[in-house]
């Protein structure tokens, strides 16, 4: 035999062969349904664990984009800013799940999440094709903030530059996505007197969802998805209508407050669909857009019954 032939069992290469075969077919039904559907994938800072995680993530979107849909990434970036903080010799606080933003911390996060994470990502996903295109909410007037005070034991406090979305112009997102490129959103963003704010990325995710009228909001983190007795992992929700997930809400820890607030916001938003995923599993896109299941916790609107 010469070094370039080899052999497999023909019975061996037809079971793998059958097996490919099954899980490419049960795309089949979402290929379809999700034909030219508008989904925002959040990438959360905890679930860019690693370099082979991270390019999992960049081939899910160049997939998805090459299997008709329009990806929208919206990026998250909170361990990397708190890493460069802590470069820097600058302290930082959370309060109420939220980072207490002082002018010189917004520049720290601002470099972070334009600079650092977001040419990241958009180099990864570049690595397939020229899709990618880094666009902030500073960009085109995407994002307008307003300034947001975080609730610790029911009592509101100033945390500083950290903005709500007020406003939304999805317009230049549109520019790139009917471009036939997948845009990568970082959340800083001015308010009406041009001052930049940082907004948390998952309450941006949620808004530009609505604004798109997205088929889809899937937030990647790094849990399997929404526990209703956090910390017990056998209370994971595998569905829950919002009208329900809204009643949970006030007694949930930080973390999951910002996700399920956005996943409220774009469900009442007029997204159909919404998701909270295990993103250190890798493809965990692919597994809850093209397969029957899903996995994680999915959000749907009180139209449909329970
Ligand atoms: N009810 C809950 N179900 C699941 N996770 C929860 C819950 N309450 C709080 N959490 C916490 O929320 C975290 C996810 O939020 P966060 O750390 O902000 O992630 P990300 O960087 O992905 O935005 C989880 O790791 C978990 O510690
Ligand atoms: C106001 C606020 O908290 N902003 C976040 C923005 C980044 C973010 O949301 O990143 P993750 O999705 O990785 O948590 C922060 O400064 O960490």
């Amino acid at each position: 035999m010469s070094p370039s032939e080899s052999t497999v069992p023909a019975d061996e290469r037809l079971a793998t062969a059958a097996e490919k075969a099954s899980i490419l077919i049960e795309a089949l039904p979402w290929l379809q349904r999700f034909h030219g559907a508008t989904v925002v994938v959040k990438y959360g800072g905890n679930a860019m664990i690693d370099e082979s995680l991270k390019q999992a993530f960049a081939e899910d979107m160049v997939f998805l984009r090459m299997a008709g849909l329009r990806p929208v990434v919206v990026h998250g970036g909170g361990p990397q800013i708190t890493a460069m903080l802590n470069r820097l010799g600058v302290e930082g606080e959370f309060k109420g799940g939220l980072r207490v933003t002082t002018p010189e911390t917004m520049d720290i996060v601002r470099m972070v999440l334009t600079g650092q994470v977001s040419r990241e990502l958009v180099g990864l996903i570049n690595a397939h094709g020229p899709y990618a295109v880094g666009i902030s909410g500073e960009d085109a007037r995407l994002f307008t903030a307003e300034r947001k005070q975080a609730t610790v034991d029911g009592v509101p406090v100033d945390i500083g530059l950290v903005g709500e979305v007020s406003e939304v112009n999805p317009d230049a997102v549109l520019d790139i996505v009917n471009a036939g490129r997948i845009p990568v959103v970082s959340t800083v963003a001015p308010d009406v007197d041009g001052v930049v704010h940082n907004i948390n990325a998952d309450t941006a995710a949620g808004a530009l969802a609505a604004a798109l009228g997205a088929e889809k909001l899937v937030v990647l983190t790094d849990v399997e998805g929404l526990y209703a007795n956090w910390p017990d992992r056998g209370s994971l929700v595998d569905r829950i209508r919002v009208d329900r997930l809204e009643t949970l809400l006030p007694g949930l820890a930080s973390g999951m407050i910002p996700k399920m607030e956005a996943c409220v916001r774009a469900i009442r938003g007029g997204v159909r669909r919404a998701h909270v995923i295990d993103g250190r599993i890798a493809h965990s896109v692919l597994l809850e857009v093209f397969t029957s299941r899903g996995i994680g916790t999915m959000v749907f609107p009180e139209t449909e019954l329970p």
